[in-house]
């Protein structure tokens, strides 16, 4: 029997019907959630997701800036305008597009941000808190990834979880809400032997590799949920998971597509977060 497709752009748009009811509740304590998106270079799919990001920010009520920067700015220029951003008050949430240029040292300028403006989730301050199950941010991939999860009505407590990848970005803190569930989880990544037989034990499988084709149907276990947080363009340029989605769809019980899955999601917890920050942040008619 085939699967069940997974709709995250239907999943999504609830979130963002949810957050835009909350944002108009704010906005009579005088308060617009305000997000600063800053881009370095002239990569052509950041643009298309910096796009999808302002979009998103206009269609929920929230003020969005935009920073497009040269690809030759300095990591002091680029750290100067994240103070900035920290000290400005319409702004609540910055993301800085990641990867950055080479010449720009990641880690640094994710330290600059103010943790409470961290609106990714990826300064160490909120790593650790999302580590220790204390969160003001949830990290927006692997948040829309449990939304999904949840819109299935598939309990992860008690459940095997096995989780492709170990990015800081996906693969670690997916883990870690999968674990404050209840969840027994294991991390497979390049390294790992007999990894299709890992997997195939799992309940839930969520790959976030990189690779075309990765997940193949003979490692699924029959029912299982399958979530595709991969984003790869094939051959013809066209944008695809990590998962043979033709062959996988016939042996689990739900699966997400891409596009349509993951990514829509992760737009609508960054919003989330971004509407966090701005109720936390100090009342501006006070
Ligand atoms: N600091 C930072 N935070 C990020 O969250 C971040 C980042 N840097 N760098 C790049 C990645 C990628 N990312 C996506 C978000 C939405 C879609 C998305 O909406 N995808 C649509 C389709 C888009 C299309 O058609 O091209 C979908 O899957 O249906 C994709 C990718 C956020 N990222
Ligand atoms: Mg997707």
């Amino acid at each position: 029997m085939a699967a069940q497709i997974i709709d995250g752009r239907a999943v999504s748009k609830k979130v963002r019907q949810r957050v835009a009811q909350q944002a108009a509740q704010l906005a009579e304590r005088g308060i617009v959630p305000g997000l600063a998106v800053v881009i370095v270079g002239e990569d052509p799919a950041s643009l298309v997701y910096v796009r999808n990001k302002k979009r998103a920010c206009a269609e929920v009520g929230f003020y969005s800036a935009e920073y497009a920067l040269p690809q030759q700015t300095t990591q002091a220029e680029l750290i100067e305008l994240v103070r900035k951003l920290n000290r400005d008050e319409r702004i609540h949430g910055i993301l800085v597009q990641l990867p950055l240029p080479p010449h720009i040292d990641q880690k640094a300028v994710i330290a600059a941000i103010d943790p409470h403006k961290d609106v990714d989730a990826f300064h160490p301050v909120n790593v650790g808190r999302i580590m220790i199950g204390d969160y003001a941010f949830l990290p927006c991939t692997p948040a829309g990834v449990m939304e999904l999860i949840a819109s299935t009505g598939v309990e992860v407590a008690g459940k095997e979880c096995v989780v492709i990848g170990r990015s800081n970005i996906v693969g670690k803190p997916m883990a870690m809400l999968l674990l404050h569930q209840n969840a027994t989880v294991t991390i497979c990544h390049s390294r790992t032997r007999e990894l299709a037989q890992v997997v195939r034990r799992a309940d839930i499988v969520i790959s976030a590799v990189g690779r075309v084709g990765f997940v193949t149907a003979d490692m699924v276990k029959p029912g299982a949920v399958v979530i595709d947080v991969g984003m790869n363009r094939d051959q013809n340029g066209k944008l695809c998971g990590d998962v043979d989605f033709a062959a996988v769809s016939q042996v689990a019980s739900h699966i997400t597509p891409v596009p349509g899955g993951v990514g829509p999601m992760t737009i609508s917890m960054l919003l989330q977060n971004t509407l966090t920050a701005a109720g936390q942040a100090k009342d501006p008619q006070k």
